[in-house]
């Protein structure tokens, strides 16, 4: 199965599509946070994202950005460190939907031999501190456990009573037949330390970061990934 084409999510203006991994070990994306490219970032995550980082200890943390992946039950994502936000003292934040998946932790190089973790639908990974620039991985995505299509948390659809509910039936309905064949992962990121700014496309410190990036890569990769059908990584950048 294919994974549909990204759509406007939430209001998430996505400002690349990135790329992507193979069923090897290789892994590469895109990363670039530019002024330019800035758009809201939706209100319920930062909000989901702030309660989150509060209990972990981080009441300063400010939602700018966010990496959605989308795997297929053959997708996988490749080892990386995330270092192209500008502030690494904040933590990252990972939400994890639908299938499970095999997460590996490494070390501060390739070397070091990674722990593996299990990822289940609903859970947060809290990446802060030491653990931050670590080297990480997804070889495989699983089957949920304990039977049925669905994680218990996505068999039943939400509430039509909640007028708080931002998800309408139809919505649900591709959701709901989505994640019977996929993992979604939502990272959230800090990219400035308090009171900075995002750099302009082209300005010296969006050079330093886009040559800063372990995982950078080109346009062409990209292209040549979608075309395959793998698994896709879109990137959105908060304005104030
Ligand atoms: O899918 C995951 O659990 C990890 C995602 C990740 O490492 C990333 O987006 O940088
Ligand atoms: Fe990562």
């Amino acid at each position: 199965m294919r994974v549909p084409p990204p759509t406007i999510i939430n209001g998430f203006s996505f400002i690349g599509r990135m790329g992507l991994m193979d069923n090897t070990s290789h892994s590469s994306c895109l990363q670039k946070y530019y002024k330019e490219h800035q758009s809201p970032f939706p209100v319920d995550l930062a909000e989901l994202s702030h309660c989150v980082s509060l209990a972990c200890g981080f009441p300063g943390f400010k939602a700018e950005a966010g990496i959605l992946n989308y795997y297929h039950m053959d997708s996988s994502l490749g080892i990386h460190v995330d270092e192209s936000e500008l502030d690494h003292s904040s933590p990252l934040l990972s939400f994890s939907f639908g299938q499970s998946s095999i997460f590996l932790l490494g070390g501060l190089s390739r070397d070091v031999s990674p722990t593996p973790m299990m990822m289940h639908s609903g859970d947060i990974m809290v990446m802060s501190g030491a653990s931050r620039l670590l080297y990480h991985a997804v070889p495989r995505i699983l089957r949920h456990p304990g039977g049925g299509i669905l994680p218990p948390c996505l068999s039943a659809p939400p509430s039509t009573d909640d007028p708080n509910q931002l998800c309408s039936p139809s919505d649900w309905e591709v959701c709901e037949l989505y994640m019977q064949f996929s993992r979604i992962n939502m990272t959230v990121r800090q990219v400035l330390e308090a009171g900075g700014s995002f750099p302009e496309e082209g300005d010296k410190m969006g050079k330093r970061m886009t040559q800063g990036d372990s995982y950078h890569s080109v346009d062409i990769e990209t292209q040549e990934a979608e075309e395959q059908g793998l698994t896709k990584r879109i990137r959105t950048v908060t304005q104030d």
